[in-house]
C-alpha cells in the first residue's frame, strides 16, 4: 500500500449498544459525538441486535465500545445475546488486538453498574482485545463537588450514567453523564488512532513525521 494511503487510513470506532427505553441510546449518541470529534475517525453505530446478525461488519473496526443498560445487576438480556454470539469471533480470533471499552446506564446511582462494566471487560479479554479505562478522576466526592462534575458517579472501568426511572430519555441521563460518555468516546478514538499509527511500517527519518505534520495531526 502506498505510504499516503497508509497514513491517511481512517480509524473506525464502532459503538455496539442496546437500549430498551432510549436512555442508554442517549448515552451511546454521546459516545459517538466524542469519538467523532477526533479528525480522521469515523464512527459506526450498531444496535446489539444488528451487530449480532452481522458480526463481520465489525471486523474492520479498530475499536469497539460496548454499551447496555444494567438490568438486574448485569447487561440487558438483549446485549447478553450479542455477547454470546461473539463466541464465533472467539473461535476465529477476528477481533484480537482491537481496542475495547464500555458504558452502562441504570436508574440507581450504583445500581450494580460495575457488574455490567466488568462483564464487558471480561468479554474483551476473552476476545483478546485491549481494554481502555475511562481515564477520569472521580467527580462529586468532596465538599466542593457537584452533580455537574464529569464522572460524578465515580467509575473507572468505563462510563456510567444514571437515569431517574420516572424520567424519559428527553430528560435522563443528565448532561454530566452525557459529557462523561463523550469523554469516553474521545479517549477511545485517540487511543485507537495511536494504536493504528503505531503499527505503520517504519519510514525513513522524518518522512512519517512530515506526513503527519502536513495533515495537522496532533502528536
Ligand atoms: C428489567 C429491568 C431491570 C433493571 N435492573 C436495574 C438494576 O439492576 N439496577 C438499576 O439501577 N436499574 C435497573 N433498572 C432500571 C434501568 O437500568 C433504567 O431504567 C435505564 O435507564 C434503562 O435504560 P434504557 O432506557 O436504555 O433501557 C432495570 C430496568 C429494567 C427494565
Amino acid at each position: 500500500m502506498p505510504l499516503d494511503n497508509v497514513i491517511d487510513a481512517t480509524v473506525t470506532v464502532a459503538v455496539v449498544y442496546h437500549s430498551g427505553y432510549g436512555h442508554t441510546a442517549k448515552q451511546a449518541e454521546a459516545v459517538k459525538r466524542g469519538a467523532g470529534r477526533i479528525p480522521g475517525v469515523s464512527v459506526l453505530m450498531l444496535t446489539s441486535d444488528e451487530a449480532q446478525r452481522q458480526l463481520e461488519a465489525l471486523d474492520g473496526a479498530d475499536a469497539i465500545i460496548f454499551g447496555a443498560p444494567t438490568y438486574m445487576g448485569k447487561a440487558s438480556a438483549q446485549f447478553c445475546a450479542f455477547m454470546d454470539a461473539t463466541s464465533k469471533v472467539f473461535a476465529t480470533g477476528a477481533w484480537k488486538d482491537k481496542i475495547a471499552a464500555g458504558f452502562t446506564n441504570s436508574a440507581s446511582r450504583s445500581g450494580d453498574k460495575l457488574a455490567t462494566l466488568t462483564q464487558f471487560a471480561i468479554l474483551a479479554a476473552q476476545l483478546g482485545m485491549h481494554w481502555v479505562s475511562l481515564g477520569l478522576v472521580a467527580g462529586n466526592n468532596s465538599s466542593d463537588g457537584s452533580e455537574e462534575d464529569l464522572n460524578r458517579l465515580g467509575f473507572f472501568l468505563g462510563a456510567a450514567a444514571q437515569s431517574n426511572f420516572d424520567e424519559g430519555p428527553d430528560r435522563a441521563p443528565p448532561p454530566a453523564d452525557l459529557r462523561t460518555a463523550e469523554h469516553l468516546g474521545e479517549r477511545v478514538a485517540r487511543v485507537a488512532q495511536q494504536f493504528v499509527r503505531g503499527r505503520l511500517p517504519a519510514q525513513p527519518d522524518g518522512v512519517r513525521e512530515d506526513h503527519l505534520r502536513r495533515q495537522g495531526v496532533e502528536r
